[in-house]
């Protein structure tokens, strides 16, 4: 079935934004830490911005003299027209050359900090340990690396310059009108703003709605996508007129609310028109009186309207920021709280396999407790003790569910016993090195995922060092060299989504000459559940056996045929160990678990 709703509803998206508090605020110029190292080109791309926010400015105030000048109600160089049109022509192009630079140098600060940001973030990811991930859903998690992470950057990059625009724009448009007349100015402050704020108010209503029925056509599609996903079940049931009927009723909904919405927008011009622009011709009209009464001159009108217009565009603009300022703050303070999570103490210094010291391969299990962090109230592993000695095979089986592969997984460490402890050589694998210990393990897993890429780069993964003469010997060993050598590329053969996709026998041997590349001391293979054909079974089986030379072997065993000849046989259910022993002793007892197993398998196959 296909996801239900695209996108963050608008109550996700009040979540996501962030009340500005003082707090918030201060945790949100933490991430500013990052535009530290490129501080210069900052401090740069700020100055050209006051620049061209400043010579923006000269420009109402030199039409006001252009004015003033036709009427010859000037004097010096402001006497000539021409000479004017030219200093308005140098504004603009001064502008435009400050606003180059100042888009410039803060596109090279917002880039580099981004980056770095995502660097770092992701890096995070990959440390962190795997309950992190299994309390989050992944979209939840990219969306940490890409939503929120554009968010900071529209605010490093445009929101703060905007701000700082729009805050100088408004101080000093102040500044000058007051200069040009303090009464007309303190009768347009008292009208224009107060029409402004009004007008951002009605908008944001209006966006809100907007972002209603977006959502609401969302749901009209997802219908689409689910029913012809599903169209033979759809038929099967023959609920197409059901399907019809539904997807009638969200389409008649989303129209109800566009036509809501389209109310306002239509509400919003009319006030626009009557409102904003009733409120300049108040303006105009009292200055027309005061050029009428000489008290000003008819250009410093001209000037003043224009000032105005800015003033007002830069009170909405400001609004508009502020909405912005407190979606980019949400967004930090998910980034923070992301890069403060705590990692796993793997050790970033080692670079490669061979630097890491060579364990001897004794794994004792004593008393072992166990819960998920995800589902505390469910004791999965109860009191679990065994010894597997270095060198020898053990197996693991039991029903589905029973807790074998927990087993494997506390052993790699990626979870912490809730109880007892493990240890390898007779060390507890809490008191040791992490990367040493899973630098000794080598798994096959079940389910093997191989990265798009070569399969000699699939292969070397086990150790990136590996010579190409050991990545031959590995996959001549996996029994995998024949098939790779059978496709044209040899190892040079992509494979994955862009690729060549591999049966799963093959991406099994695969993943076998991984592991006898990384040549552990410890080795763990998870069986697959599902059969593969025989011969390539028996491939898989051969390059198994050779793998398994000389290692401390933990199997966890799908199918009984394939481990008669492991040391001892380990049978789970519900995370106790019930039977323990040699496949010939466990077998021999007819009321027995195993015993049981292997009768079902044998009526099975
Ligand atoms: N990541 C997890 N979070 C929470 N519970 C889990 C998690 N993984 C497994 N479990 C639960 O732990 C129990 C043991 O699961 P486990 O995967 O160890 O069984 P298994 O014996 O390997 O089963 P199978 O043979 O089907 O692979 C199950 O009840 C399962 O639902």
């Amino acid at each position: 079935m296909a996801k239900r709703g695209f996108g963050l509803s608008t109550e996700q998206e009040k979540e996501g934004r962030k009340k500005i508090s003082k707090e918030s605020f201060r945790r949100g110029l933490q991430i500013f830490g990052y535009v530290l190292p490129y501080k210069f080109k900052f401090i740069t791309g700020l100055v050209f911005l006051l620049f061209s926010s400043l010579t923006f400015m000269a420009f109402p105030y030199l039409v006001g003299k252009l004015v003033d000048s036709s009427i010859g109600n000037t004097e010096g160089p402001l006497l000539d027209i021409n000479l004017i049109a030219l200093g308005l022509f140098a504004v603009i192009i001064l502008q435009g050359i400050f606003s180059f630079f100042r888009v410039y140098f803060f596109a090279q600060v917002s880039e580099n900090a981004v980056a770095d940001i995502r660097r770092d973030l992701y890096s995070k990811f990959v440390l962190l340990p795997i309950s992190f991930f299994e309390k989050r859903r992944v979209g939840e998690i990219t969306s940490r690396i890409t939503t929120d992470v554009a968010q900071v950057q529209d605010a490093m990059s445009i929101t703060l310059a905007e701000l700082f625009r729009q805050t100088t724009t408004l101080l000093v448009g102040v500044i000058i009108i007051m200069w040009v007349s303090i009464k007309l100015s303190l009768f347009m402050l008292a009208t224009f703003p107060v029409l402004v704020a009004l007008a951002l108010v009605f908008g944001r209503k209006i966006k809100s709605l907007s972002k209603k029925t977006q959502d609401e056509l969302a749901n009209t599609n997802v219908i689409v996508e689910e029913t012809l996903q599903a169209i033979n079940t759809v038929k099967a049931f023959t609920n197409e007129m059901f399907e019809i009927a539904r997807y009638k009723s969200t389409l008649s909904k989303a129209v109800t609310t566009a036509l809501s919405a389209a109310y306002y927008r239509g509400a919003f011009i009319t006030f626009i028109i009557i409102g904003l622009f009733g409120g300049i011709i108040l303006v105009i009209w009292y200055g027309a009186t005061l050029v009428a009464n000489g008290e000003i001159a008819p250009g410093d009108l001209i000037s003043f309207v224009l000032y105005t217009v800015f003033i007002g565009a830069s009170v909405g603009g400001l609004g508009e920021i502020y909405g912005k300022v407190q979606a980019a703050l949400g967004s930090t303070e998910r980034i923070l709280e992301i890069l403060q999570e705590e990692e796993e103490p793997t050790d970033k210094g080692v670079k490669t396999l061979s630097e890491v010291p060579k364990l001897h391969g004794d794994i004792a299990y004593h008393s072992v407790a166990f819960s998920y962090p995800t589902r505390t109230d469910v004791q999965v592993l109860n009191d679990m003790s065994f010894t597997v000695r270095a060198g020898e095979k053990v197996a693991l089986v039991g029903p589905s569910g029973a807790g074998k592969s927990t087993i494997v997984q506390l052993l790699m460490r990626y979870y912490d016993v809730s109880g007892g402890s493990i240890t390898v050589d007779g060390k507890d694998i809490r008191d040791m090195n992490l990367t040493t210990l899973r630098s000794n393990i080598g798994i096959v897993p079940q389910e093997v995922l191989l990265f798009g890429g070569t399969i000699r780069e699939n292969i070397a993964y086990g150790r990136p060092e590996a010579t190409e003469a050991e990545i031959v010997e590995a996959a001549r060993k996996a029994n995998a060299y024949d098939f790779i050598k059978s496709f044209p590329e040899g190892f040079d053969t992509l494979v994955g989504e862009r690729g060549i996709k591999l049966s799963g026998g093959q991406r099994q041997r695969v993943a076998i000459a991984r592991a006898i590349l990384k040549n552990p001391v410890i080795l763990i293979l998870d069986e697959a559940t599902s059969a593969l054909d025989s011969e390539s079974e028996q491939l898989v089986q051969q390059a198994m056996h050779e793998l398994m030379q000389n290692r401390t072997t933990i199997v966890i065993a799908h199918r009984l045929a394939t481990i008669r000849k492991v040391d001892k046989i380990l049978v789970i259910d519900g995370g106790e160990i019930v039977e323990e022993g040699s496949h010939s002793l466990l077998s021999m007892n007819p009321e027995g678990i195993y015993a049981n197993l292997l009768k079902l398998q044998f009526e099975l196959s």
